[in-house]
């Protein structure tokens, strides 16, 4: 699929653009803070309803404004859709799919696919595992809109069982409503493991294979499932009853500590190397390399899932690969819309075979 056109007014620093865009290689450059990042914000948040760079809807509308307005023509094998979304001070955020409202972003899951790689993507690798558990509930839902709805509702049992853990430490008289909580955790929780560790298993394969290509062989990337849950992914009602075992098991050390230990919320991947622990023992270029095989893997899954290929977004990565690796990306481009920032021309020598566009930024303003 591809964007053909987008529509901003008073979204971040531009006040009123109409872009046409390529099909294929899109190359935007412009000197720091003109204006880069907020234009594949903007088509971020067509494929999601939401920012990669702040939670906050409020921040996108520009700052001498009260609304702001994205449109965005997408075409895909079977689709051509206008994504609209109108984002207000005072009311709620309103998204429209072919002139008809939507009630929720898992509505715009799937109209638009979009993988983004960043220099902030290095925090997937080096930062916590909320931050990597975030990684992969953004991925799985582009492919399945469901696992969002099943993840916000599992986030409010375990918010209501934390809470109510924290008043049994006054008051054991609510026990019962812990099982209640316990069983529908777990047939929740079970299907967010299996979603994880399918979703695990294809792109430790996949961005596997990719490594070793970008590398020449020289390094073997993989990537491991770690939930405190069950170590087998295969039968939903194992993973179901083994989940309530552990829970019921558990609940003196929950209510001491007014908090939930068991569960997909406390998951984590181990990314390795060469067989070592890629947070500790990579350097900066091997983690950011990772980054990149993992990325054009999540191209390669939501191809295969989706009959299509999704729109890559880069976001200023290309000064910071090597001649070699930048040569690699070079030939992932030739199927799909890519969307390139820079700072620098002289980052873009080896495109010059590509089928493209280049667009100058400045000051919110396409010249
Ligand atoms: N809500 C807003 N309203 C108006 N301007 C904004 C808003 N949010 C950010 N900006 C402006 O947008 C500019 C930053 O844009 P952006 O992050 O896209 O820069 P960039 O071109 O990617 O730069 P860099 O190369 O440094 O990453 C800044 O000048 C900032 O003040």
């Amino acid at each position: 699929m591809y964007v053909d056109n987008i529509r901003l007014i008073n979204f971040r620093n531009y006040m009123n653009l109409k872009l046409k865009l390529h099909k294929k290689v899109n190359i935007f450059i412009g000197k720091n803070a003109q204006g880069k990042t907020n234009l594949l914000e903007s088509i971020y948040v067509c494929s999601s309803g939401k920012s990669f760079r702040t939670n906050v809807d409020r921040d996108m509308i520009n700052f001498k404004k009260n609304q702001s307005y994205i449109g965005a023509k997408v075409i895909g094998e079977h689709l051509d859709k206008t994504i609209e979304i109108k984002i207000d001070r005072n009311k709620p955020k309103r998204i429209k799919v072919n002139k008809l409202e939507i009630e929720r972003n898992k509505e715009l899951y799937g109209g638009l696919n979009v993988v983004v790689f960043s220099p902030e993507d290095l925090r997937i690798i080096k930062d916590g595992p909320s931050e990597r558990r975030d990684f992969i509930d953004r991925e799985i839902s582009q492919i399945k809109p469901m696992y969002r709805y099943n993840l916000n509702k599992y986030n409010k049992i375990l918010f209501q069982r934390n809470n109510l853990l924290k008043n049994m430490r006054m008051n054991e008289k609510n026990k019962h409503l812990v099982d209640i909580f316990n069983i529908q955790m777990a047939k929740i929780g079970s299907k967010i493991i299996i979603e994880r560790a399918k979703f695990i298993e294809k792109i430790s394969r996949s961005s596997k294979r990719i490594h070793k290509n970008v590398t020449r062989g020289e390094e073997n990337l993989s990537l491991k499932y770690k939930t405190n849950v069950v170590d087998s992914f295969n039968d939903i009602l194992y993973i179901e009853n083994l989940f309530i075992k552990k829970l019921e098991n558990n609940i003196k050390d929950d209510i001491l500590k007014g908090t939930t230990k068991i569960g997909p919320h406390r998951d984590d991947i181990d990314i390795f190397i060469n067989n070592v622990y890629s947070k500790t023992y990579a350097s900066q270029g091997q983690q950011r390399t990772a980054i990149l095989s993992i990325k054009l893997a999540e191209v390669d899954i939501i191809k295969e899932e989706k009959n299509d290929y999704p729109v890559l977004l880069l976001d200023d990565v290309l000064s910071e690969l090597d001649k070699d690796r930048r040569k690699f990306l070079v030939h992932a481009f030739k199927d799909l819309q890519t969307i390139i920032t820079s700072t620098d021309i002289i980052d873009i020598k080896e495109f010059d075979p590509l089928n493209k566009k280049i667009f100058h930024i400045d000051n919110g303003e396409i010249l």
